[in-house]
């Protein structure tokens, strides 16, 4: 992996940018020769994907994630009206409507829940489109699905609904109209976005609740540490949890998230050799050549985890305070980046991690400290994972996860806030 880190330019991502563009956005020929040719250097759309990290850092992910926990708090306050839900569509309905508020403001399109519904449809069988062979006759529901998604988006970029966006939203409507995009073509290239915006960050929200919650010890050492570091009472007795109080005072809670991302993340990074290239002085690879580098064994191989690579350990993302061990031998990072793919592999890292981290760590924050949740038949069985997903890589679950849910008594009748500190949305995470 490290030797075909050092090729950045010859072992390259562009060329799945164009597979993406032609087969999930349809775009047409000329535009996307516009779009993804290079000419020396890198595509147009190539440098749309790389502006995508400044408007989700900063400023631009401060006025996100001030959104993000404004939509959170009301659904969070609503799970305590019910005794028993389905965990998996929960998460999934709350996760897709405040990253979506976020993104798309007050037209977001995923306000008719019958839009929602058609793009969870259309990303169950995703990978029927990009196999591109007559996906109108072998995969009509999904084709339906992309074709009614996007005239919501049409209708939406119509209304101009972009002014009232985040950053991220406005600053890709910009450049593919200046690419010379039509309103429907931008709508059709959007579907990749709201694929990385949610396909990865619902099944890690789910995973990360049940981890914590078939864990008893777990579970109240996670509920002692956001009491103690993030927890404040307000004068009128509103319980406020505070972002950034999560982010540098609650080690635990940040270890075992990535501990979860990195034994549920299926990644495989695909790479295209673009020049004849030796890697390590010893593997020639030819033009043309695709490499696989698959999460499930790189990312958890002894060499970078040790003897426990296939064992759930929270605890493994503490920074040690210590450097020398029990033996008296000098300890190593325990955070060994190179084993750690769940955000892609460096020179592309998700730029989006550091609002799903927020999404996620105030959600389960507050859902830990507020309710109890057990499956309805009392057992902690890991569900199955959807066989078709394809655009997701942290194994989305299939089917219902019926959970009971009760209000903790210590807090019953309290009133919740978020509270948020700018400049501190970034997060420390481990990238491969
Ligand atoms: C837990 C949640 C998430 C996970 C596990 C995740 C994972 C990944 C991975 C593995 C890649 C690299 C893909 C590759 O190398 O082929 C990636 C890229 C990307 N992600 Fe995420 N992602 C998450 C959330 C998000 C969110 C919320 C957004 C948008 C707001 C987002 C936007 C992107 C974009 C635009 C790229 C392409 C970057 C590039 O090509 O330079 N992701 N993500």
């Amino acid at each position: 992996m490290r030797a075909a880190q050092k090729h950045p330019t010859t072992i390259t991502l562009e060329p799945l940018l164009k597979f993406t563009q032609k087969r999930m956005c349809q775009t047409p020929r000329e535009k996307l020769v516009h779009l993804c040719d290079q000419n020396r250097g890198p595509s147009l759309l190539s440098r749309i994907v790389h502006d995508t990290t400044p408007v989700l850092a900063g400023k631009s992910l401060d006025r996100m994630n001030q959104i993000m926990v404004r939509q959170l708090l009301p659904i969070i306050d609503d799970m305590g009206n019910y005794e028993t839900v389905d965990l998996n569509a929960w998460i999934r309905h709350a996760i897709t409507m405040v990253s979506t508020n976020v993104t798309y403001g007050n037209l977001n399109p995923f306000q008719n829940q019958h839009v929602e519904d058609t793009f969870w449809e259309l990303e169950r069988n995703v990978a029927l489109l990009l196999a591109n062979i007559v996906p109108w006759l072998i995969a009509p529901k999904t084709w339906r699905a992309r074709k009614r998604l996007c005239a919501a988006f049409k209708d939406y970029f119509d209304l101009a609904g972009y002014e009232d966006g985040s950053d991220l939203l406005s600053m890709r409507y910009r450049s593919f109209i200046r690419a010379g995009l039509t309103h429907e073509e931008i709508a059709y290239a959007e579907v990749p976005l709201i694929v990385g915006l949610l396909t990865n960050t619902v099944p890690a929200a789910f995973w990360v609740h049940f981890e914590i919650f078939a864990r008893p010890k777990l579970l109240e050492e996670i509920r002692g540490e956001v009491e103690e570091n993030a927890l404040n009472i307000a004068p009128d007795g509103t319980h406020v949890i505070d972002l950034g109080c999560l982010r540098d005072g609650c080690p635990l809670l940040l270890s075992v998230y990535q501990e979860v991302l990195r034994m549920r993340s299926t990644m495989v990074t695909i790479r295209f050799v673009t020049r004849d290239v030796v890697l390590a002085d010893n593997y020639f690879l030819r033009t043309g050549t695709m490499l696989f580098m698959p999460a499930k064994e790189l990312g958890r191989h002894q060499s970078a985890w040790g003897t426990s690579a296939d064992e759930f350990d929270g605890r493994r993302f503490l920074r040690s305070s210590t450097t020398i061990d029990d033996n008296g031998d000098k300890k190593r990072d325990p955070r060994r980046t190179g084993g750690f793919m769940a955000f892609g592999v460096s020179p592309t890292i998700c730029p989006g991690r550091h609002f799903s981290t927020s999404e996620i760590l105030a959600l389960v924050a507050m859902i830990t400290l507020r309710y109890d949740i057990a499956p309805v038949d009392g057992l902690w069985r890991a569900p199955p994972r959807m066989n078709s997903a394809t655009t997701s890589n942290m194994g989305p679950v299939e089917g219902r996860f019926p959970v009971t849910v009760k209000k903790r008594q210590k807090y019953e009748g309290k009133l919740w806030q978020f509270k948020l500190t700018e400049g501190k949305g970034q997060f420390g995470l481990t990238v491969g």
